[in-house]
């Protein structure tokens, strides 16, 4: 869009804010429901923002979400491929649109048949994290509670996915990738906002090392690749020679995918847990009696093991993980306008310009009384009736189609969602059944909204929490 705005017949109406090039983002991050909802009694379910230089026109009525994940001429491609040049130095994304389709077809092998193999390399890494702490006697571990499902997904997740460290130097290559992942990733909004990584300190270097970790070279020593990473790193063998190291950025794009999102929500799903003693105990007898009736005992040794079809039947689990993505995803969902077009909306048609974006924001509707009662409390049997998985829920007196969408939607939907819910099923079905825990600091923790329209926050403090064997 060219300055001054001017808006044309059939245009959304504008919010600009008086910040050059922030427009209205300041507001936006520090409370964006708020800040959300607040625009939409003002000016109804569709208006554009100005924000960090982008013209984005939000489509906030969900039953109008279609319009936008038909419509051919909103691309995802162009919007991810600036997003992985900025974020993990990958380029040629920007010239070689048919790599980009050539990974898409990777990640079917992030479900189904082959998601058992994914569940089984995680239940091993479990067993490995947790089995010296059983062997333990009955005494208190004090642990903070981010700091420990940091360590156990990031673990969990690069093993199950890139494959195990020969032993020897495995816990001091774990620790090492783990923190230098994690100081990257502390600084993951900054570059996707496009501000140059020579600004950001460290992260540069940082960042250098990790893909370096991942190169051909360095990922040849890791045992087990999962299918993806073995068919990634086919396709990339054909784009690349085997020695370039942006082999090793679009890994490093992969690990980020699977680990950043997992994180905050492994740690909200367990501090939701240690503060609603009730939830607790009802996942507890869920888990309890679905081992009694597959006849499994809790021996002293680390024993459980699960199939998908028996994760799957712990309705309650589920919920609570479900409930707690409805809770903490920011995410928005972007597409960028390929050329000036007309979006055939029901209540109207909107008009946008070619490089523009279009944008969905599914806080409003996760937060919407009139979908969610009482959207602000957490209840671990929402999603959840007659004790089944409950699917239905309405808006206007209709179903709506989108109701959850902490994965965002249509061809960009997180492929790795299935692995992501199974993995957290996997360590809370461990913890509780092995363990008991108790919350230490019981402050009310909020959203820290650093990475708003970026997938699930992360709490504004870290918390102490204590854990023993179960006697
Ligand atoms: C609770 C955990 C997770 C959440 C909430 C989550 C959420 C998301 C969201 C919102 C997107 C982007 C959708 C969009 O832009 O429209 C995405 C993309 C992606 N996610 Fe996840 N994700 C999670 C875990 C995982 C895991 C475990 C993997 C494993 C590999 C993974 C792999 C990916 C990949 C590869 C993409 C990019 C897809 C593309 O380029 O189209 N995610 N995820």
């Amino acid at each position: 869009m060219c300055s001054p705005f001017i808006l044309r017949p059939g245009e959304p109406p504008l919010i600009k804010g008086w910040l050059p090039y922030f427009g209205e983002a300041l507001k936006l991050q520090k409370d964006p429901l708020g800040f959300m909802t607040t625009l939409q009694k003002q000016y109804g379910d569709v208006f554009t923002l100005f924000l960090g230089g982008n013209y984005i026109t939000f489509i906030l009525d969900p039953f109008q979400y279609q319009s936008v994940v038909k419509n051919q001429k909103l691309s995802f491609q162009m919007f991810t491929s600036k997003f992985l040049m900025r974020v993990f130095s990958v380029k040629k994304m920007m010239t070689y649109h048919d790599l980009n389709d050539k990974i898409h077809t990777s990640y079917q092998l992030l479900r189904g048949k082959h998601l058992d193999t994914l569940m089984e390399n995680t239940m091993q890494t479990l067993k490995q994290v947790f089995e010296p702490q059983l062997l333990k006697t009955t005494s208190w571990d004090t642990e903070y509670l981010l700091t420990f499902c940091s360590s156990v997904i990031f673990e969990v997740t690069f093993t199950a996915i890139h494959g195990n460290v020969l032993a020897g130097d495995r816990k001091t290559f774990m620790t090492e990738l783990r923190d230098d992942f994690f100081k990257f990733d502390g600084k993951f909004t900054h570059l996707a906002s496009g501000i140059p990584i020579e600004l950001l300190g460290n992260i540069k270097s940082i960042r250098t090392k990790l893909i370096k970790q991942l190169t051909t070279e360095n990922l040849a020593k890791l045992q087990g690749w999962s299918e993806v990473v073995q068919m990634r790193q086919d396709i990339l063998e054909k784009y690349y020679t085997p020695k370039d190291t942006e082999i090793g950025a679009h890994h490093l794009g992969l690990l980020w995918a699977s680990v950043s999102n997992t994180v905050p929500t492994m740690f909200w799903t367990m501090y939701y847990l240690l503060r609603h003693p009730g939830a607790m105990a009802a996942l507890r007898d869920e888990i309890d009696h679905l081992l009694q009736s597959t006849g499994q005992k809790k021996g002293p040794g680390f024993s459980i093991h699960l199939t998908r079809e028996q994760l799957d039947s712990l309705v309650y689990l589920e919920s609570t993980i479900l409930e707690v993505l409805r809770l903490c995803s920011f995410s928005g969902i972007f597409r960028v306008v390929q050329e000036d077009l007309t979006l055939r909306l029901e209540s109207q048609d909107c008009c946008l310009r070619k490089g523009d974006f279009v944008g969905i924001f599914p806080p409003v509707l996760h937060y919407d009384p009139e979908i969610f009662e009482a959207p602000e409390e957490f209840r671990f049997d929402r999603f959840t009736e007659s004790g089944k998985k409950k699917t239905t829920f309405f808006k206007r007196g209709k179903k709506l189609k989108y109701y959850h969408m902490p994965f965002g939607f249509g061809v960009s939907k997180c492929p790795g969602r299935f692995l992501a819910i199974v993995e957290i099923k996997q360590l809370l079905v461990v913890f509780l059944t092995y363990f008991d825990s108790e919350i230490i600091d019981d402050k009310p923790l909020e959203l820290n909204y650093n990475r708003f329209l970026f997938g699930i926050q992360y709490p504004d403090s870290d918390v102490l929490f204590r854990y023993k064997v179960k006697s």
